[in-house]
């Protein structure tokens, strides 16, 4: 493990003049190179902790340290120099072009003229490549959609070239593909550059698939840490998420509709993919999945053509498509 570059020490947050502690006690260390997800339910803290580890938010209690120095004692542009942050908001930008936006992220290191260097251009050029901004370039900012400007932003902050990047929500606008594609990049990051990356996320999937290690607030604040897999299997994932209706199924690592199960049992067989798709079907529909039902179900290919043979009472009949089925079912 490379040594850690963000620490805190029983560290509480929250608001003192609304009395609201959010967290407390937090011990926590982000090392180099290490993609770290944030994870918890709305309104646990995720984006108040982010803003404390960023130094916009006084502790109410304990401290945070940027390898290993108090962040109380870096100066502001020395922690922009070696920390970057986006955050969830937006922020209006007027008409400011793409490229001038990605270029601020050089200013902590351009002097007093701001002055871009040989080395500033390659950074710019570097995060717009990165990033696959470089068609925004001339682009202003106001003439985005959300996803371009958060990808924008994450521009900026590559250009801002910190040991420590923190992104608050940073993949909330952006399609599916859009997604992996932030995710991919943020790992490809923290691999071939040693960075090290903290986000705040809702894509439970994701970060399960992409991070080092999880911050898994509950809804009372209390902090879980530890390797994705870890805490699927202690069910502090299930726990952090709990609520009535759904639960996490552990063999897909998905978050499951509660079945109602007030239909009649069925006995489901045959061909795996199959069976995936119309399992969900049958639970949806209220179905009891049982190996002892009367009635039974094999799904197979024939000629390329999925196919499910539903027999009950000693009758046999053929479905060519999952509603089909679910007809003969519902009618017998
Ligand atoms: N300025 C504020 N003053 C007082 N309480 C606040 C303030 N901002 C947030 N809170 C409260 O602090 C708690 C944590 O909020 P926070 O925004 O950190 O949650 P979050 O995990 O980021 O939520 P979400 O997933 O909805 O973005 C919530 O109960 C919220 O109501």
């Amino acid at each position: 493990m490379n040594e850690p570059l963000l620490t805190t020490h029983d560290l509480s947050i929250g608001y003192p003049t609304q009395q609201r502690t959010v967290a407390q006690g937090l011990t926590l260390s982000l090392a180099a190179g290490q993609l770290v997800c944030l994870l918890g339910p709305n309104g646990a803290g995720k984006s108040t902790l982010m803003r404390t580890l960023a130094g916009l938010q006084t502790p109410l209690a304990g401290t945070v340290q940027l390898a290993g120095q108090p962040l109380t004692d870096i100066s502001t542009l020395d922690l922009a120099r070696r920390m970057s942050l986006v955050l969830a908001e937006r922020v209006d930008m007027g008409t400011m072009r793409v490229s001038e936006l990605v270029a601020l992220g050089r200013a902590p290191h351009t002097g007093r003229f701001g002055r871009l260097t040989a080395i500033d251009q390659a950074r710019i050029e570097q995060a717009l490549t990165l990033t696959n901004t470089h068609r925004l370039a001339d682009r202003r900012l106001h003439q985005l959609s959300d996803g371009e400007r958060q990808t924008v932003m994450l521009a900026r902050a590559l250009a801002q070239d910190t040991d420590l990047i923190l992104l608050d929500e940073p993949t909330a606008h952006l399609d599916l593909p859009n997604r992996v594609e932030m995710m991919r990049l943020l790992r490809q990051l923290t691999r071939q550059t040693g960075k090290a990356i903290l986000l705040s996320t809702h894509e439970l999937d994701l970060a399960l698939q992409a991070a080092d290690a999880l911050w898994l607030f509950d809804a009372r604040g209390h902090l879980a840490v530890g390797a994705p897999e870890d805490l699927v299997l202690t069910g502090a994932f299930d726990a952090a998420f709990d609520k009535a209706g759904f639960y996490f199924d552990r063999s897909t690592g998905t978050f499951t509709m509660q079945p109602d199960e007030n239909g009649p049992a069925v006995r489901l067989s045959g061909n795996e993919s199959l069976l995936f798709w119309t399992r969900r079907a049958l639970r949806r529909e209220g179905f009891a999945i049982q190996d002892t039902a009367d009635r039974t179900i094999e799904a197979f290919f024939q000629q390329g053509q999925a196919r499910w043979q539903y027999t009950y009472a000693g009758q046999t009949r053929m479905a060519t498509s999952v509603s089909e089925l679910l007809r003969m079912l519902n009618t017998s």
